[in-house]
């Protein structure tokens, strides 16, 4: 890995990785990923803010030798996980002398996760400042975007922010600054949707915080670097506001064609009325396509069959993942299919009760889909379109 210059003694000391496919066991990663560290050299202090997954020990230790680090007297942890600092064991041992930087939670957390010793850290407060000699660090607090000790670190002569997870993408890139702005936009967004949607609020709350902030540079802790901030701040102000699209997307399962026929003939109902709409077939779905979709739809309609008395352990995940993510949606509402009879519909309901939806009423029908349940779907797409107007959505 290159190890790159940011601004005078500032350094990206980071790695790529290139190849990774799926992080935390869950989200799909287009793109690959980087886990981002920057090297300050003070004209007193050498600092470094973060380091990174475990299994680039050894690029992170080059890269620190390759920038002549011989003495760094603190690490900086802006965030506990794994992937920023997986790395910090090996660096500990090879830098006895340097301090680790964090948030009161940090710390909790780096000696849980990761077996710190307690005297190795020293806790920091918000709005304090480290001096590095001609260089100041500012520190702030700011909890729950997306763990509860984040914290970002302002170099006020640089006018650089490293702002941790916010402002991420997983965008592995040989770009140091963003170059491709499209490339950039959709990971940025697929990061926001899957890591930042359920925290829009704390997303909000500092975004008024940084309005204080002279900012020429963010340095995220995945991905490229940007050096037009307003971009991003309007990127998040849009994706944490209220505001939803006239999008219905519409995640489906079906066993024997059923369920996908109602899906497919609600889908063309509602593009006829103006409607824009995606359906996921769940049998082939990439979730954070879907949680970026989550951001902006007005309404989701969750198409299952009934199984074994309830919905399908498909639909029931993306209900719950729905749940979880707390997406912006006005209106939710369910399609599907049963045999003989169960309760797929009040469990969906129970399973998204976080939700601050109103429920449009199901097209719940027995067996395979007739005339009369066609005239259903129309009559729950027109529904859809009076309440999307309703709100001025369409
Ligand atoms: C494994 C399995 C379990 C089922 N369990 C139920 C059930 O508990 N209650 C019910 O009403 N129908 C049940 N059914 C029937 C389906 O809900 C029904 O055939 C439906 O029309 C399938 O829709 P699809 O064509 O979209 O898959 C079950 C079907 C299968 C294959």
């Amino acid at each position: 890995m290159t190890v790159r210059t940011i601004k005078e003694n500032v350094y990206s000391v980071g790695v790529i990785d290139w190849d990774r496919q799926v992080f935390d066991e869950l989200l799909p990663l287009p793109e690959g990923t980087s886990y981002n560290s920057y090297l300050i050299k003070g004209s007193e202090k050498t600092v470094l803010i973060d380091a990174v997954d475990s299994d680039f020990e050894e690029e992170f230790i080059t890269n620190l030798a390759k920038s002549d680090a011989t003495a760094i007297d603190y690490i900086i942890v802006n965030h506990a996980e794994q992937d920023h600092s997986g790395a910090l064991g090996i660096f500990i041992e090879l830098f006895p002398q340097a301090k680790i930087i964090t948030s009161e939670k940090g710390k909790e957390l780096l000696k849980s996760l990761l077996g710190i010793p307690d005297f190795r850290i020293q806790e920091v407060s918000d709005m304090e400042e480290l001096s590095l000699g001609d260089k100041t660090l500012q520190f702030r607090i700011t909890p729950w975007v997306h763990w509860p000790d984040t914290m970002m670190t302002y170099l006020k002569e640089d006018r650089v922010l490293f702002s941790c997870d916010f402002f991420g993408a997983h965008y592995a890139t040989s770009s140091l600054f963003t170059e491709d702005w499209h490339s950039h936009y959709i990971l940025a967004k697929r990061y926001f949707a899957e890591i930042m949607m359920p925290f829009r609020k704390k997303v909000s709350e500092y975004l008024e915080m940084l309005k204080d902030y002279d900012i020429e540079i963010i340095a995220p802790s995945h991905g490229p670097l940007c050096n037009r901030p307003e971009v991003l701040f309007e990127y998040y102000r849009e994706w944490s506001s209220d505001e939803v699209k006239n999008l219905v997307i519409i995640p489906y399962v079906s066993m024997h064609g059923s369920t996908k026929k109602m899906a497919s003939y609600l889908t063309d109902a509602l593009i006829s009325r103006g409607i824009e709409v995606r359906p996921y077939d769940l049998g082939r779905l990439d979730s954070g396509r879907l949680a970026m979709d989550l951001l902006d739809a007005a309404t989701i309609v969750i198409a299952t069959p009934t199984v074994l008395f309830g919905p399908h352990p498909k639909a029931a995940n993306i209900a719950f993942i729905a749940n979880i993510l707390k997406p912006k949606a006005k209106y939710v509402s369910i399609i599907g299919s049963y045999g003989w009879g169960g309760k797929a519909i009040s469990d969906l309901q129970a399973m998204t009760s976080k939700l601050d939806v109103e429920i449009i009423e199901p097209v719940y029908i027995k067996g395979a889909p007739v005339e009369e349940n066609f005239i259903g779907l129309e009559n729950l797409a027109g529904e859809i379109l009076k309440k999307h107007k309703e709100k001025n959505i369409a």
